[in-house]
């Protein structure tokens, strides 16, 4: 059994997709690792193989993510596991159609395993590894984070959250020396298409990515020091120019009195 000098990787919604390939790559770099998530087959077959082909420890902690007795034990892991060095925060679901039609039971399920649950996870997280002064936190929201009309209302928010929440979380965090990237996908071949149902064929195949190309790309992104990686952004300087529109707004966000053209004349 081997005790990784690179620590041990947290990732949650192990057992699939984004996941198990982070799972996979991270093995390959010498990580041992926590994988969460519910189905305990799939968890524990990756397990075996990748114990088997990299040297690496690798435990399962099946757990269902909107369950608190459930998700107080990964927190509770989290906050003991001193070997804990990186937490990718994966686990996510979708949901298809508008607001208008929306079943609260499915959106109260997105939004304690879209937010609440990353939340919880990156909280305590962020006092671990901000006590010991190392670790990183990698929380996987996606573009729609960014353009939101193009996708599920209460997804697109949730994916926001995560890219607002990553951000502050690296102000805060960066400074005692804990990395914390978000990494916004496009559309990526995985499940979640066909487990949110939407038909994977009804999208145009350029836009869709592999999942290996796409975690490649984050770990590339996270190597690079990024704090934001959009993999299929060909231009960094397009979010760049992003950024700098952001911080032009900034000095005039907040006055004691309104703007001229809100004024109200006579
Ligand atoms: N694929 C895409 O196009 C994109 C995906 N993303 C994001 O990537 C992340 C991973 O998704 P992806 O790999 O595509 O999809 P998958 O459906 O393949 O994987 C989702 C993972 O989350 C786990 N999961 C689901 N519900 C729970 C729960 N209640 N508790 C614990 N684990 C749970 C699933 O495992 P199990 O069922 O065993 O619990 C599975 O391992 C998500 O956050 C998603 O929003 C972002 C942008 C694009
Ligand atoms: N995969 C989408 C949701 O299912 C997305 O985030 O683009």
């Amino acid at each position: 059994m081997s005790k990784s000098i690179k620590g041990t990787a947290l990732v949650t919604g192990a057992s699939s997709g984004i996941g198990a390939t982070y799972a996979k790559r991270l093995a390959r770099r010498g990580y041992d690792l926590l994988l969460v998530a519910r189905d305990q087959q799939r968890l524990d077959d990756l397990a075996k193989a990748l114990a088997q082909e990299n040297g690496v420890r690798v435990e399962v902690l099946r757990a269902d993510l909107t369950r608190e007795a459930d998700l107080a034990l990964i927190e509770q892991r989290l906050r003991d596991d001193e070997a804990i060095s990186l937490l990718v925060n994966n686990a996510g679901i979708a949901l298809n159609g508008t607001l208008a039609e929306a079943d609260p039971a499915k959106v109260g399920a997105l939004i304690n395993l879209n937010i609440l649950a990353l939340t919880r996870l990156s909280s305590v997280a962020a006092a671990s590894f901000g006590a010991r002064e190392q670790g990183a936190i990698v929380n996987v929201a996606s573009v729609v984070a960014l353009i939101p009309e193009m996708f599920n209302a209460v997804y697109s928010a949730s994916k926001a959250y995560v890219l607002s929440l990553s951000q502050t979380m690296q102000s805060e965090l960066g400074p005692r020396g804990v990395r914390v990237q978000a990494v916004l996908p496009g559309v990526t071949r995985t499940e979640i298409w066909e487990r949110s149902g939407i038909d994977e064929a009804s999208l145009p195949v350029e836009m869709i990515m592999e999942v290996g190309d796409m975690v490649d790309a984050a770990l590339a992104g996270f190597d690079q020091g990024e704090v934001v990686t959009i993999p299929s952004l060909p231009d960094a300087d397009d979010w760049a120019r992003f950024v700098g529109a952001r911080a032009k707004l900034g000095p005039n966000l907040s006055h004691s009195r309104p703007a001229e053209r809100y004024r109200i004349t006579g």
